[in-house]
């Protein structure tokens, strides 16, 4: 599986505001949209491009746009906070939502909301989520996916823990995974170390 880990300065920097117990909701969602744009930005380094011919107040040359825009798929609720950026970047995106809520027992994902097109064969889709803990949302959000014919999947979280990288790989799912850092490790609640706390709860206020 690919594993893309976008360690740039600024993106540190953004991460490091994110890390940080003192920054406030405002703070966190303002450093989580701007390492948004930056994992965007990377994710779609590849991204096949379709070449027109524009015209500059000057002279006749080559316009590039993307040839095939992804769907985005905001993971509910942390990854609302990413939706907006990414949709700047790409504004040709459509999106789909998806409602997880993660139990705090067991750690496993409890579905509330899918909204998704019936179709995703031959479309790319980027998941947003910044969080990649145990793996479980991730990895249900992926089988919603490819159940509609996704071939072309790219994880973007802020934070990776080992082990739900490892959760996705084991799965065998086609999925690539773009993020600004991999942790530690897990706590015995399911948390990354060192982590961030709970994404949600740090944009929106604790439920
Ligand atoms: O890899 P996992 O172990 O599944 O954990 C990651 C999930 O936990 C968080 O959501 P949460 O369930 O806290 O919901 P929220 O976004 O509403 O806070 C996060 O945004 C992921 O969706
Ligand atoms: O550390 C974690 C793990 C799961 N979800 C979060 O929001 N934070
Ligand atoms: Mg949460």
């Amino acid at each position: 599986m690919d594993v893309h880990v976008v360690d740039h300065p600024l993106a540190k920097a953004r991460l490091s505001t994110m890390r940080d117990a003192r920054t406030d909701s405002a703070a966190f969602r303002a450093a989580l949209h701007e390492l948004t744009m930056m994992l965007i930005y990377e994710a779609t380094r590849d991204a096949p491009v379709r070449v027109e011919r524009i015209h500059t107040p000057v002279a006749r040359t080559d316009g590039y746009r993307l040839a095939n825009p992804p769907l985005l798929v905001p993971v509910l609720r942390a990854g609302l906070g990413m939706a907006d950026e990414a949709h700047k970047l790409i504004p040709d995106a459509q999106m789909g939502f998806v409602g997880l809520a993660r139990d705090e027992e067991t750690l496993q994902p409890t579905p509330y909301l899918e909204s998704l097109p019936e179709s995703l064969g031959g479309r790319p889709v980027l998941v947003l989520d910044p969080m990649l803990a145990t793996g479980g949302s991730m990895a249900y959000t992926i089988r919603l996916l490819i159940d509609r014919g996704a071939t072309d999947v790219t994880a973007i979280c802020a934070l990776a823990a080992p082990e739900g990288i490892r959760h996705l790989e084991e799965s065998g799912m086609p999925v690539r995974v773009v993020t600004a850092s991999i942790d530690e490790r897990l706590n015995d609640s399911g948390f990354i170390v060192p982590g961030l706390g709970d994404a949600g709860d740090r944009q929106y206020g604790a439920v």
